[in-house]
């Protein structure tokens, strides 16, 4: 593609010349800006089964009183899926997988049914490596990944059929097929964009997808079991947030016009990538190189808060003026799943002698809401789920190239399970009002334009 010409100025000049909206006219018209009240909480959009996210509570007058952030997978505590994976050593992202689905916790009989299905779905379909991802290989993962979704339409025989049976088997494809996408985009990245070798192992049978991502994307296909628990306890933490976050809602909405699932999906990772929803775990990972550049001793408070203060003006950072990691449409005191990234990261920071990154990224923690207080007003904010992620998995030994997709495999169960809601129960296309504030203006032929 071209550079930006001069041409481009001109119409970008033309554009800015014709299309001024004052943000003071969304408050003056009760515009609910972002599908925000007044106090900031979620306009109220719809109903669902999957998932709860609680931060807050509602006093005697409505007003928002801040609580500890709880996330509940159909009626289950994060935290008790988190202590079961831990307390009897198993992979859990695959029993998510199937509470989310279908909103039971599986018998031991039917876990064992459905981890194989996964696992023998991990697979592609015949040709679609070759045909798909080698012939078009992109710098971004999250890109081509959202393509390659959109390929796996002309691969299905019944890609339009919205039945409850269709749209499950076009679920557990993706859930299955992604991860494999996944990596398999990446080692062509990595030839073609990085002039690296590239490793295309197959799957191998029977494992989870933790295990079937790592040993897929190592060269010598070795990982140990702990970390293979590790990444299943981050694809476990991202696995659904809700009808109301951005990607979620964005397959909700495609999915209200009766699209395919295909379209619906690939729709959710374009979401995903943005760097105010998941994109923001690359994001932690740039403020940090930021960070470390920008302030002599990592220990001392007062030069770190300085720099966030710095961020916040738009005078540091990437002059957008977010500190990445921080903040939440919902939460308030904490994120859980933050909670427990940050548990496991400190272990391995540990061990892995990534220490002075972890307590920088504590001390982002611990200070960004001092700064944001201060600079911002007195809303309450807290780290959320990205803060930690890109640190664990720097420390598996994992391209920053898949930070945000492996957000992406982790919520194609989330995604699915509200794309089928959407679909089998709402059934009503989602369509808000604009107020238009343009003014009237008279047809001219171009000879009267002069
Ligand atoms: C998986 C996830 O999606 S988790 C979120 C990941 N995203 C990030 O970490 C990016 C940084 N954080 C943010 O951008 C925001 O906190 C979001 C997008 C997560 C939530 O945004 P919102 O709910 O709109 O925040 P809220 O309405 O309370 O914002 C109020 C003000 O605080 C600002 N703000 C919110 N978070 C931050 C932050 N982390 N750093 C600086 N300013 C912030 C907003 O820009 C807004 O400023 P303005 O009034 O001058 O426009
Ligand atoms: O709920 C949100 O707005 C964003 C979020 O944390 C997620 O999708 O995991």
């Amino acid at each position: 593609m071209a550079q930006q010409s001069s041409g481009m100025e001109f119409l970008c000049r033309e554009y800015l010349k014709n299309n001024y909206i004052d943000p003071e006219t969304s408050e003056r018209l009760g515009v609910k800006r972002g599908l925000r009240n007044p106090d900031g909480t979620g306009v109220l959009a719809g109903l669902t089964n999957i998932c709860d996210v609680v931060g807050y509570e509602k006093g005697p007058a409505g007003e928002v009183i801040p609580t500890p952030g709880r996330l509940i997978y159909r009626g289950v505590d994060l935290n008790e899926l988190v202590r079961e994976a831990y307390e009897h050593d198993r992979f859990i992202f695959e029993e998510v997988s199937w509470l989310l689905l279908f909103g039971s916790l599986p018998k031991k009989s039917e876990l064992e049914k459905f981890q194989q299905i996964i696992a023998e779905h991990h697979n592609l379909p015949e040709h679609f490596i070759e045909d798909v991802l080698l012939r078009s290989p992109s710098p971004n993962i999250m890109n081509k990944m959202a393509r390659s979704v959109l390929s796996l339409y002309s691969y299905d025989e019944r890609p339009e059929d919205l039945s409850l049976e269709n749209l499950m088997e076009q679920s557990i494809n993706l859930i299955a097929g992604l991860p494999t996408i996944m990596v398999n985009a990446y080692q062509l990245k990595r030839r073609v964009y990085d002039k690296q070798s590239m490793f295309f192992h197959p799957p191998t049978p029977g494992q989870s997808t933790a295990e079937h991502i790592l040993s897929t994307y190592r060269a010598d296909q070795k990982f140990t079991h702990e970390e293979a628990k590790l990444l299943d306890l981050c694809l476990l933490v991202h696995a659904d947030h809700g009808g109301g976050n951005n990607s979620a809602f964005t397959c909700r909405v495609l999915s209200s016009s009766g699209t395919d699932t295909y379209s619906a999906i690939a729709a959710a990772i374009g979401s995903l990538k943005g760097p105010k929803h998941g994109g923001a775990n690359l994001k932690v990972m740039e403020q940090l190189e930021y960070l470390k550049a920008g302030v002599e001793d990592y220990r001392d408070e007062d030069e770190v808060r300085e720099f966030l203060r710095r961020i916040i003006r738009k005078q540091a950072g990437d002059g957008s003026g977010l500190i990445y990691g921080m903040g939440h449409a919902i939460y308030t005191i904490s994120d859980p799943r933050a909670v427990v990234l940050r548990q496991k990261a400190e272990k391995l920071a540990v061990e892995k002698g990534f220490e002075e990154e972890f307590r920088l990224l504590c001390l982002v923690e611990k200070l960004g809401p001092q700064v944001f207080a201060e600079e911002k007003g007195n809303k309450t904010v807290c780290a959320n789920v990205d803060l930690y992620s890109g640190l664990i998995y720097k420390m598996l030994g994992i391209s920053q190239d898949l930070y945000t997709p492996l957000f992406a495999i982790s919520r194609i169960p989330g995604w699915c399970a509200h794309r089928i809601e959407e679909v089998v129960f709402a059934n009503r296309i989602i369509r808000p009002a604009y107020k238009y504030l343009g003014v009237r203006q008279k047809y001219k032929t171009l000879e009267e334009r002069g």
